[in-house]
Protein backbone atom coordinates (compact mmCIF):
# COMPACT_ATOMS: atom_id res chain seq x y z
CA UNK A 1 0.00 0.00 0.00
CA UNK A 2 1.03 3.38 -0.57
CA UNK A 3 -1.36 5.82 0.01
CA UNK A 4 -4.46 4.72 2.53
CA UNK A 5 -7.97 5.50 2.47
CA UNK A 6 -7.78 7.76 5.43
CA UNK A 7 -4.60 10.00 3.69
CA UNK A 8 -6.72 9.96 0.38
CA UNK A 9 -9.58 10.99 2.68
CA UNK A 10 -8.42 13.87 3.66
CA UNK A 11 -6.11 14.64 1.09
CA UNK A 12 -9.19 14.95 -1.52
CA UNK A 13 -10.70 16.83 0.93
CA UNK A 14 -8.09 19.78 1.44
CA UNK A 15 -7.93 19.93 -2.34
CA UNK A 16 -11.16 20.50 -2.54
CA UNK A 17 -11.16 23.50 -0.31
CA UNK A 18 -8.16 25.19 -2.42
CA UNK A 19 -10.50 24.77 -5.47
CA UNK A 20 -13.78 26.12 -4.18
CA UNK A 21 -11.51 29.51 -3.11
CA UNK A 22 -10.10 29.61 -6.42
CA UNK A 23 -13.26 29.12 -8.31
CA UNK A 24 -15.24 30.95 -6.19
CA UNK A 25 -18.04 33.32 -7.84
CA UNK A 26 -18.03 31.11 -11.17
CA UNK A 27 -19.72 28.12 -12.31
CA UNK A 28 -17.27 26.27 -13.41
CA UNK A 29 -17.73 23.01 -15.89
CA UNK A 30 -15.75 19.80 -14.23
CA UNK A 31 -14.24 17.80 -17.38
CA UNK A 32 -13.36 14.46 -15.88
CA UNK A 33 -11.29 11.54 -18.10
CA UNK A 34 -12.45 8.34 -18.34
CA UNK A 35 -12.35 5.86 -16.69
CA UNK A 36 -9.48 6.28 -13.61
CA UNK A 37 -11.47 9.31 -12.31
CA UNK A 38 -14.24 7.44 -10.77
CA UNK A 39 -13.52 7.39 -7.35
CA UNK A 40 -11.07 10.66 -6.92
CA UNK A 41 -13.64 12.33 -9.12
CA UNK A 42 -17.20 11.32 -6.73
CA UNK A 43 -15.30 12.17 -3.70
CA UNK A 44 -13.91 15.64 -4.81
CA UNK A 45 -16.94 16.83 -5.94
CA UNK A 46 -19.23 15.71 -3.13
CA UNK A 47 -17.01 18.33 -1.09
CA UNK A 48 -17.25 21.12 -3.65
CA UNK A 49 -20.36 23.30 -2.93
CA UNK A 50 -20.04 25.46 -5.78
CA UNK A 51 -22.14 25.48 -8.82
CA UNK A 52 -20.57 23.19 -11.21
CA UNK A 53 -21.52 21.03 -14.09
CA UNK A 54 -19.90 17.66 -15.05
CA UNK A 55 -18.93 15.95 -18.01
CA UNK A 56 -16.44 13.39 -19.15
CA UNK A 57 -13.84 13.02 -21.81
CA UNK A 58 -12.94 9.04 -22.50
CA UNK A 59 -9.40 8.69 -23.51
CA UNK A 60 -7.23 5.42 -23.46
CA UNK A 61 -3.85 4.83 -24.32
CA UNK A 62 -2.27 2.50 -21.50
CA UNK A 63 -4.45 -0.57 -22.84
CA UNK A 64 -3.66 -4.00 -20.82
CA UNK A 65 0.11 -2.46 -20.34
CA UNK A 66 2.19 -0.55 -18.00
CA UNK A 67 3.22 1.65 -20.96
CA UNK A 68 2.08 4.62 -22.69
CA UNK A 69 0.98 3.99 -26.32
CA UNK A 70 -1.40 4.94 -28.96
CA UNK A 71 -4.18 7.69 -27.61
CA UNK A 72 -7.49 6.86 -28.56
CA UNK A 73 -10.59 8.75 -27.60
CA UNK A 74 -13.49 6.85 -26.20
CA UNK A 75 -16.06 9.64 -25.69
CA UNK A 76 -15.74 13.22 -26.21
CA UNK A 77 -17.31 16.17 -24.89
CA UNK A 78 -20.69 17.82 -25.21
CA UNK A 79 -20.97 20.05 -22.92
CA UNK A 80 -19.97 24.08 -24.34
CA UNK A 81 -17.34 24.98 -22.20
CA UNK A 82 -16.75 28.52 -24.41
CA UNK A 83 -15.77 31.37 -22.18
CA UNK A 84 -16.05 28.79 -19.11
CA UNK A 85 -13.83 28.23 -16.21
CA UNK A 86 -13.20 24.16 -16.79
CA UNK A 87 -11.24 22.20 -13.95
CA UNK A 88 -10.17 19.22 -16.07
CA UNK A 89 -9.71 16.33 -13.34
CA UNK A 90 -7.35 13.14 -13.61
CA UNK A 91 -6.03 10.28 -11.67
CA UNK A 92 -2.65 10.28 -12.72
CA UNK A 93 -0.33 12.70 -14.06
CA UNK A 94 2.40 10.18 -15.64
CA UNK A 95 4.24 10.91 -19.13
CA UNK A 96 2.32 13.95 -19.27
CA UNK A 97 0.92 12.76 -22.66
CA UNK A 98 -2.76 12.40 -22.10
CA UNK A 99 -3.41 15.45 -19.96
CA UNK A 100 -1.11 17.50 -23.02
CA UNK A 101 -3.72 16.29 -25.68
CA UNK A 102 -6.73 17.02 -23.73
CA UNK A 103 -5.26 20.31 -23.18
CA UNK A 104 -4.61 21.18 -26.84
CA UNK A 105 -8.34 19.69 -27.37
CA UNK A 106 -10.21 21.72 -24.97
CA UNK A 107 -8.31 24.84 -25.47
CA UNK A 108 -9.15 24.74 -28.91
CA UNK A 109 -13.01 25.06 -27.51
CA UNK A 110 -11.97 28.70 -26.06
CA UNK A 111 -12.82 28.53 -22.17
CA UNK A 112 -12.02 31.28 -20.13
CA UNK A 113 -9.71 29.18 -17.97
CA UNK A 114 -8.49 25.88 -17.62
CA UNK A 115 -7.25 24.45 -14.01
CA UNK A 116 -6.00 21.05 -14.49
CA UNK A 117 -6.25 18.82 -11.12
CA UNK A 118 -4.73 15.15 -10.69
CA UNK A 119 -4.62 13.13 -7.89
CA UNK A 120 -0.99 11.57 -8.17
CA UNK A 121 1.61 13.37 -10.06
CA UNK A 122 4.69 10.57 -11.05
CA UNK A 123 7.16 13.38 -12.26
CA UNK A 124 9.80 11.41 -12.94
CA UNK A 125 8.61 9.51 -16.27
CA UNK A 126 7.78 12.89 -17.75
CA UNK A 127 7.85 13.49 -21.47
CA UNK A 128 5.70 16.42 -21.92
CA UNK A 129 6.39 19.69 -20.27
CA UNK A 130 2.95 19.83 -18.22
CA UNK A 131 2.44 20.67 -14.56
CA UNK A 132 -0.67 20.48 -13.05
CA UNK A 133 -2.73 23.48 -10.97
CA UNK A 134 -3.88 21.05 -8.19
CA UNK A 135 -1.95 17.99 -6.86
CA UNK A 136 -3.16 15.40 -4.23
CA UNK A 137 0.31 13.34 -4.17
CA UNK A 138 3.80 13.37 -5.89
CA UNK A 139 4.57 9.90 -6.20
CA UNK A 140 7.85 7.55 -7.07
CA UNK A 141 8.31 5.72 -10.30
CA UNK A 142 5.98 2.61 -9.59
CA UNK A 143 3.49 1.65 -11.28
CA UNK A 144 0.50 2.30 -8.77
CA UNK A 145 -3.08 0.90 -8.75
CA UNK A 146 -6.41 1.28 -6.80
CA UNK A 147 -8.65 4.16 -6.33
CA UNK A 148 -9.66 3.74 -10.12
CA UNK A 149 -6.63 3.08 -11.22
CA UNK A 150 -6.03 -0.22 -13.25
CA UNK A 151 -3.76 -2.54 -14.39
CA UNK A 152 -5.71 -4.11 -17.46
CA UNK A 153 -8.49 -3.23 -16.29
CA UNK A 154 -8.61 -4.74 -12.73
CA UNK A 155 -7.99 -3.03 -9.28
CA UNK A 156 -9.75 -0.35 -9.65
CA UNK A 157 -12.29 -0.79 -6.83
CA UNK A 158 -9.11 -0.98 -4.32
CA UNK A 159 -9.94 1.99 -1.77
CA UNK A 160 -6.51 3.19 -1.44
CA UNK A 161 -3.45 3.47 -3.62
CA UNK A 162 -1.28 0.82 -4.01
CA UNK A 163 1.82 -0.66 -6.41
CA UNK A 164 1.38 -3.38 -8.11
CA UNK A 165 3.89 -6.25 -7.84
CA UNK A 166 6.22 -6.43 -11.51
CA UNK A 167 5.70 -10.21 -11.24
CA UNK A 168 2.05 -9.54 -11.95
CA UNK A 169 2.69 -7.46 -14.62
CA UNK A 170 5.52 -9.75 -16.00
CA UNK A 171 3.27 -12.63 -15.58
CA UNK A 172 0.50 -10.83 -17.67
CA UNK A 173 2.29 -9.71 -20.42
CA UNK A 174 1.24 -12.83 -22.70
CA UNK A 175 -2.05 -12.90 -21.44
CA UNK A 176 -5.03 -11.86 -23.85
CA UNK A 177 -6.16 -8.54 -24.09
CA UNK A 178 -9.30 -7.75 -22.23
CA UNK A 179 -10.75 -5.22 -24.91
CA UNK A 180 -13.33 -6.63 -27.31
CA UNK A 181 -11.90 -7.05 -30.54
CA UNK A 182 -13.09 -3.96 -33.29
CA UNK A 183 -15.42 -5.51 -36.07
O1 LIG B 1 0.43 10.93 -18.24
P1 LIG B 1 0.15 9.70 -19.04
O2 LIG B 1 1.37 8.85 -19.24
O3 LIG B 1 -0.57 9.98 -20.31
O4 LIG B 1 -0.78 8.75 -18.15
C1 LIG B 1 -1.91 9.19 -17.49
C2 LIG B 1 -3.15 8.59 -18.03
O5 LIG B 1 -3.06 7.17 -18.09
C3 LIG B 1 -4.19 6.57 -17.49
O6 LIG B 1 -5.21 6.38 -18.41
P2 LIG B 1 -5.42 5.02 -19.23
O7 LIG B 1 -4.96 5.20 -20.62
O8 LIG B 1 -4.84 3.87 -18.47
O9 LIG B 1 -7.00 4.91 -19.24
P3 LIG B 1 -7.98 4.70 -17.98
O10 LIG B 1 -8.19 6.06 -17.37
O11 LIG B 1 -9.21 4.16 -18.59
O12 LIG B 1 -7.33 3.75 -17.02
C4 LIG B 1 -4.61 7.58 -16.45
O13 LIG B 1 -5.97 7.44 -16.11
C5 LIG B 1 -4.31 8.91 -17.10
O14 LIG B 1 -5.40 9.41 -17.83
O1 LIG C 1 1.03 4.02 -12.52
C1 LIG C 1 -0.04 3.94 -13.20
N1 LIG C 1 -1.04 3.10 -12.84
C2 LIG C 1 -2.20 2.99 -13.53
N2 LIG C 1 -2.45 3.70 -14.62
C3 LIG C 1 -1.50 4.56 -15.03
N3 LIG C 1 -1.50 5.38 -16.10
C4 LIG C 1 -0.35 6.03 -16.09
N4 LIG C 1 0.42 5.63 -15.04
C5 LIG C 1 -0.28 4.71 -14.36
Amino acid sequence: MLISDKQLARRVQEMSVQIERDFKGREMVVVSLLNGTVLFLADLIRHLSLPLRLDFIGVSSYGHGTESGDLVFTKELRLDVRGRDVLLVDDILDTGKTIHRVLAKLKALKPRRIKTCVLLDKKARRVENVQADYVGFEIPDYFVVGYGLDFAERYRNLPFVGVLHPKIYKANAKTKSPYRKKK
